[in-house]
């Protein structure tokens, strides 16, 4: 509406009078705020209060208000306006009507009397407040979440962790879109550790203190799931402890309105639960026993399992979120987000929020281009910080932004923060500059408080905590000033159940490191008990299944600890490699960082031949032999081998493999795993297949695999964001070793550009016979690259097209590629648009073609003035067995030409062309006809 003119708001009220009555549901704050503001009086509200329904009341006050005038009927609108929580189901229709208040009537206050909305005020408020920054090392260097915060990847995923598309933005998190439970009422975020769950957390929390999350929820309560742990055995609590005690007080609000209101109305309520995985429990979410009562004191877990079940507040919207890995029944999943971080395009805008001078910025994204590895590691926004972070500290100690080592592994990137946070404290304030200490000596100078903390974190993880008392900070020698470095901060609030001063690690990652660290500094410890989290990561055969990583089998055993373990054995190896004796050295006595590196690399090797041995081996359905598949903990080995850095433990592990293949779909490897696939892979003599699909490999990935091409004679890459800049990697080296027999490459990001490259493979590939390019954006253009590219292949056996968009002008093509082609047994050119013109096409080589066995062409547009040409390549043809029409546009003219058409082919045993263009009962008349399906 925008502009409001004499008597519009009267008749605004006129029109929409259904509407308001069924949605003010508050009266008494009107009331009050026209009687303030003298608009009616007392005698006024004794009438309206005479009526005994809400909606009467309503009736009442909107004839009364529309009997005063026009100024009343807009004040009226404008409370309706400003005491936003107290209706907020309006705002659609404020949306809708562009309202905007009359400069006379805005200045007339409005006070929200509502004790609802002014607990929905205080929420606001306090999240508001609490959610403002992102946490960083030192309270100085603390960020508006507005000036970092960066959308990641968030793909939606079914129960069955199949891809549902990507998020686009975050409103979407509580929207329809992705549901596969409609009865379940949990959101479930998941991603690796650092990949941004707590932050995507804290972005919907302060959009909903702003206002700006697309929701009705009046109220949101966000928790972090250590809080249910941190409790004592007995302490018992109830779901009104839990709001307000725990989170946030209504304040005078003396008639328990606020909690009767939530009560009453549970869908305007969103619970946040950050760190499932952190819980330390043996609780079931299959066999919680019911807490009936709001009001009833219970176990805190036992609480936080009601509600995520429904049980209890049945009806209010929770997110939860945890690492990747942590298994919640699906009965429970409402939907579930996984967090793939941040991409190419994302990391370069993160450069750029961490950079605003372009020459800095330049400079910064130069040595990030030429190091896909590091990239690899941006692509989880913790290290990205962290890595970003540490640039700028070398320009601020050495006046240049390089990096010390061109493969940089993540221990690397760990010391750096540690040389950072020590260089902080040991900093002479003004010197800096001028005399910059070289890393082993900011490691020397803070070698007492760097054990401290190392050992502060390793009696942590022993005892499965992350959060620490000052007396526990105080007993490791650490003081108050030690609070400075930035290696621990305050814990939130929330934690701390109601006891004194709590302290936590910068991240889980961060203790982690420096538990790591411990194992390696202190002379104490001797080299066999540093292998002492190894025990806690291995997975008991029992659970060891032919099911891929993300299958059935329990990753995590229970132990919240589990990645943190698995964590601080990766570091314990990137701190013994060779490489960082250098730096070490000059903390720990050179024999004794021998003598552990020595314990931790015969472990590692015999840990990884058991391993090789006991994968599960199946015949192989694309290529001759065999193949294993990887159990969950494979990629943590090669991780750990990775950050050792020994060529000979790559090499033993390598050729260890004893098959012709290795499944590694589906186990989260993401970009910079790729380095370390890489450092085994490429040291195997024979060759060997590889299925990396469903990962989250990216372009980085790819090229840190380059090398490992030459041995490879299966490249599956299928879903895992690939753009045409890994096509060309894969170009170069494919074409280069010429042993490639299937190239998986479905839902990727692949245009015609890339289509040109993958027909190049095609082409001068001698034993290609699969291609599988489904869901990509190619189209006509790149159709006919590839087309003619399978003409001339003599290998090529399988190929699918499936989803992209080659239209007539691709089909053309591929009828051209099917006359007379030696080897194409299946194809698929299924949803590529192809009308009744490509279809004759098609159908015309058909003629002449003697080698298609099964041929899909399920949703295209081919009607019946393709069935005639169909019909009659049936007459000649005797190769096809299964021709797939379904969801076309063929009629019962259209099978009848077919129907007529099978009666002259005996090689055909399906012709299916199942749709909604042939009634049931037109369908009766070709019951004789098994071969013409229409299911
Ligand atoms: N979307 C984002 N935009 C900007 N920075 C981010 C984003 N996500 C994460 N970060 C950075 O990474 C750090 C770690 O993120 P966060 O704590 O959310 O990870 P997490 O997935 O919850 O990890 P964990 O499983 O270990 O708890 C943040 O403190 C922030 O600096």
């Amino acid at each position: 509406m925008g502009s409001y003119t004499k008597g519009s708001h009267l008749r605004l009220l006129t029109s929409h009078r259904e509407l308001l009555v069924e949605q003010v549901k508050n009266t008494q704050c009107i009331l009050d705020n026209l009687q303030i503001n003298g608009f009616i009086c007392n005698e006024d509200i004794e009438i309206i209060q005479r009526s005994t329904t809400k909606t009467d009341q309503v009736r009442k006050i909107l004839e009364l208000v529309q009997s005063k005038g026009e100024e009343c009927s807009a004040y009226f609108m404008h409370i309706l306006h400003e005491a936003y929580d107290a209706y907020i189901d309006l705002r659609p229709w404020f949306d809708d009507i562009q309202y905007t208040p009359l400069d006379t009537i805005s200045a007339i206050p409005v006070i929200n009397t509502d004790p609802i909305s002014k607990y929905c005020e205080k929420l606001r408020c306090e999240l508001g407040r609490d959610t403002k920054f992102i946490t960083s090392y030192s309270k100085s260097e603390e960020t508006p979440l507005e000036d970092l915060y960066m959308d990641t990847q968030m793909e939606l995923l079914n129960d069955r962790g199949e891809s549902l598309g990507y998020l686009q933005s975050l409103d979407e998190l509580l929207g329809d879109q992705g549901v596969f439970n409609q009865q379940a009422e949990t959101i479930f975020i998941t991603g690796d550790a650092g990949v941004g769950k707590s932050i995507v957390l804290q972005k919907l929390q302060n959009l909903w203190s702003q206002r700006e999350l697309k929701t009705r929820a009046k109220f949101f309560f966000k928790f972090r799931c250590r809080m249910f742990s941190a409790f004592k055995e007995t302490d018992e609590i109830s779901l009104k402890d839990l709001i307000f005690k725990h989170n946030c007080y209504p304040d005078g609000d003396l008639d328990n309105e606020v909690f009767t209101y939530i009560l009453r109305f549970p869908e305007t309520v969103v619970f946040t639960f950050d760190g499932y995985d952190e819980i330390q429990m043996d609780s079931d979410l299959d066999n919680v026993p019911e807490v009936v009562s709001p009001e009833e004191k219970t176990r805190p877990l036992l609480l936080l399992m009601n509600l995520l079940c429904g049980k209890l507040l049945k009806g209010s919207r929770k997110i939860l979120s945890a690492r990747s890995g942590t298994e919640i029944q699906s009965r429970v999943i409402r939907k579930k987000v996984y967090l793939k971080g941040f991409s190419p395009e994302h990391l370069k805008r993160y450069t750029a929020l961490h950079f605003p001078e372009m020459e800095h910025r330049t400079l910064v994204m130069d040595q990030l281009d030429a190091n896909p590895h590091l990239c690899g590691l941006c692509s989880i926004p913790l290290f990205s910080w962290i890595i970003l972070k540490s640039f700028k500290h070398l320009h601020s100690v050495y006046d240049n932004f390089e990096l010390p080592d061109s493969c940089i592994t993540l221990t690397n990137v760990f010391l750096l923060l540690s040389e950072v946070f020590l260089g902080h404290s040991t900093a002479r304030p003004g010197l800096l500059k001028r005399s910059p200490r070289c890393p082993a000596e900011t490691f020397k100078a803070g070698e007492q408080k760097l054990s401290a903390f190392a050992r502060l974190a390793l009696q942590g993880l022993e005892r499965g905590g992350l959060v620490f008392s000052i007396e526990e900070v105080t007993s490791c020698g650490l003081d108050d000033e030690d609070l400075q470095f930035g290696f621990l901060r305050p814990a939130s609030h929330y934690d701390a159940c109601g006891g004194s001063a709590t302290f936590e690690f910068l991240h889980e990652t961060l203790q982690a490191f420096l538990a790591a660290f411990s194992l390696v500094l202190d002379s104490k410890i001797s080299p066999e008990s540093i292998l002492r989290f190894f025990s806690k990561c291995e997975y008991k055969k029992s659970h060891i299944s032919c099911l891929p990583c993300l299958g059935k089998s329990r990753p995590r055993d229970k132990d919240p600890f589990q990645t943190n373990f698995q964590f601080t054995n990766l570091f314990l190896c990137g701190l013994l490699s060779k490489p960082n004796a250098a730096l070490l050295e000059h903390i720990v006595p050179p024999a004794s960082l021998n003598q552990k590196r020595k314990t931790l690399k015969s472990y590692l090797s015999n840990s990884v031949r058991t391993h090789l041995k006991g994968l599960p081996r199946y015949p192989s359905t694309d290529i001759e032999g065999f193949k294993v598949h990887a159990m969950p903990n494979f990629l943590w080995m090669l991780r750990c081998i990775f950050e050792t850095n020994s060529e000979n433990v790559a090499k033993m592990t390598a050729n260890g493999i004893s098959a012709d293949y290795i499944k590694i779909a589906f186990c989260n490897i993401y970009s910079a795993d790729c380095s370390a696939l890489n450092f085994v892979l490429h040291h195997r003599r024979k060759h060997l297949g590889v299925d990396m699909d469903n990962n989250n490999i990216n372009d980085y990935g790819v090229k840190q695999l380059r090398p490992s091409f030459s041995k490879m004679t299966v490249v599956r890459l299928c879903v895992n964001q690939l753009t045409d800049s890994s096509i060309e990697v894969l170009a170069e080296e494919l074409v280069r070793h010429k042993i490639i027999k299937v190239l998986g490459l479905y839902q990727n990001y692949i245009t015609d550009v890339g289509a040109k490259l993958v027909a190049k493979i095609i082409e001068e590939c001698p034993h290609l016979k699969t291609v599988k390019l489904g869901c990509n954006n190619i189209t006509g253009v790149g159709g006919k690259y590839l087309a003619s590219a399978i003409q001339k292949s003599k290998s090529i056996f399988d190929v699918g097209m499936w989803g992209n968009s080659i239209g007539d002008e691709g089909a053309d093509a591929f009828a051209e590629a099917l006359k007379n082609h030696p080897s194409l047994t299946n194809l698929s050119l299924s949803a590529n648009g192809i009308t009744s013109l490509g279809g004759r096409s098609l159908a015309k080589a058909l003629k002449q073609n003697t080698s298609l066995h099964i041929f899909w062409l399920i949703q295209n547009k081919i009607s019946d003035d393709a069935a005639s040409e169909i019909a009659d390549a049936f007459k000649s043809n005797s190769a096809l067995t299964h021709l797939m029409l379904m969801e076309n546009e063929l009629t019962i003219h259209g099978a009848k030409l077919l129907s007529e058409g099978l009666t002259n082919n005996t090689t055909l045993k399906e012709v299916n062309i199942k749709g909604k263009c042939v009634s049931e009962e037109e369908q009766q008349l070709f019951e004789g006809d098994k071969r013409l399906r229409f299911r």
